[in-house]
């Protein structure tokens, strides 16, 4: 694989405290990875020591193979970022906040004007080009400060908790958003979250808890290794059913009208399913979530504590 981030050995301390504690990790070009964790974990320390935002206390950290306590100049411009908080000015329109930016960055002024039309058209803002930013919704402004850290044409876009304080619906349209533009323009995006939902879309999820990453892999991955999947059965005859399940020793719980069973060998569930199939009316497969991977190896929830939304 082509790591475009290489960081090895990470750590940061605040004063006495230590923030982060010897992180390593690597992004591969052109994948989705997120940072998952609670508040506090650390997330934002490191994303905004990979932006060049602070200072490590130890480590190398590399983008594109550059340093990025060493080689500022040259990993500013590889990289966009979308910070937790606005940051458009709100006085300026659409179009004069992309264009200072562009200045900003050295994009060729024969450029600027198409690549601000092309990419306000994906993220469909084209008629907003002119109107002042402060007369946009939330959603929109997000998606102006996405077009603005893309109209350099980085390698590696960062997003800061990108979603937080926009409703579900928004939310979602936004993640539309961004993975079609990842897709267009073939960019590594690299996120920090705590919703679940947002790390399970990414191609990988290093889940961070108290200034460490506990795991890092697929989120297919972690979610097959560290939770159940689990099945409720809606059955005619449930007696028949319990002594099928007993008969192929699955262990099972009547709760209501349902059977709720964990399935620890698929193949084996699977041929229960087919025995039973004349019997079942309904049936629920689920798997475990992130916040179980989480709960599986703290303890603890990722949203308890802080996050009210
Ligand atoms: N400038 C600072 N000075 C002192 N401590 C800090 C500073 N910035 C962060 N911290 C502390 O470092 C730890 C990690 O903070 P960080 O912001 O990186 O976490 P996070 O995972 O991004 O959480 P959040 O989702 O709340 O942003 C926290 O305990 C935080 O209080």
């Amino acid at each position: 694989m082509v790591a475009i981030i290489d960081v090895k050995g990470f750590s940061k301390y605040y004063g006495d405290y230590l923030a982060v504690e010897n992180v390593s990790f690597e992004v591969e070009e052109g994948s989705s990875f997120a940072f998952l964790g609670p508040n506090g974990a650390g997330k934002s320390t490191t994303i905004n020591t990979l932006c060049t935002i602070i200072d490590k206390t130890s480590g190398t950290l590399l983008i594109d193979g550059q340093d990025v306590s060493k080689q500022q100049k040259k990993v500013r411009k590889a990289i966009g970022i979308v910070f937790q908080e606005p940051t458009l000015d709100q006085q300026m329109t659409v179009q004069e906040n992309l264009v200072a930016h562009c200045i900003l960055y050295g994009v060729p002024k024969d450029e600027i004007g198409e690549r601000i039309g092309i990419l306000l058209d994906l993220v469909d803002l084209v008629e907003w080009r002119n109107s002042l930013v402060s007369t946009l919704s939330g959603g929109m402004k997000r998606r102006v400060e996405i077009v603005r850290a893309l109209v350099h044409y980085p390698k590696v876009l960062f997003l800061d908790e990108p979603t937080t304080g926009l409703d579900p619906q928004t939310r979602n349209r936004m993640w539309e958003y961004i993975l079609k533009l990842q897709k267009e323009k073939n960019i590594t995006l690299f996120l920090t979250t705590h919703y679940i939902e947002e790390a399970e879309v990414c191609d990988r999820v290093a889940i961070m808890d108290d200034g460490k990453i506990i795991v890092n892999d697929s989120p297919q991955a972690l979610k097959a290794q560290y939770t159940k999947t689990r099945a409720i059965l809606k059955v005619k005859d449930p007696r028949k059913a319990e002594i099928c399940l007993l008969q192929q020793e699955f262990q099972y719980e009547r709760k209501g009208g349902y059977l709720h069973l964990d399935v620890a060998d698929m193949g084996k569930f699977i041929e229960m399913i087919h025995s039973l199939k004349q019997n079942i009316l309904d049936m629920e497969v689920t798997k475990g979530s992130l916040n179980d991977v989480f709960l599986e190896i703290t303890g603890k929830e990722i949203r308890e504590g802080g996050d009210t939304d």
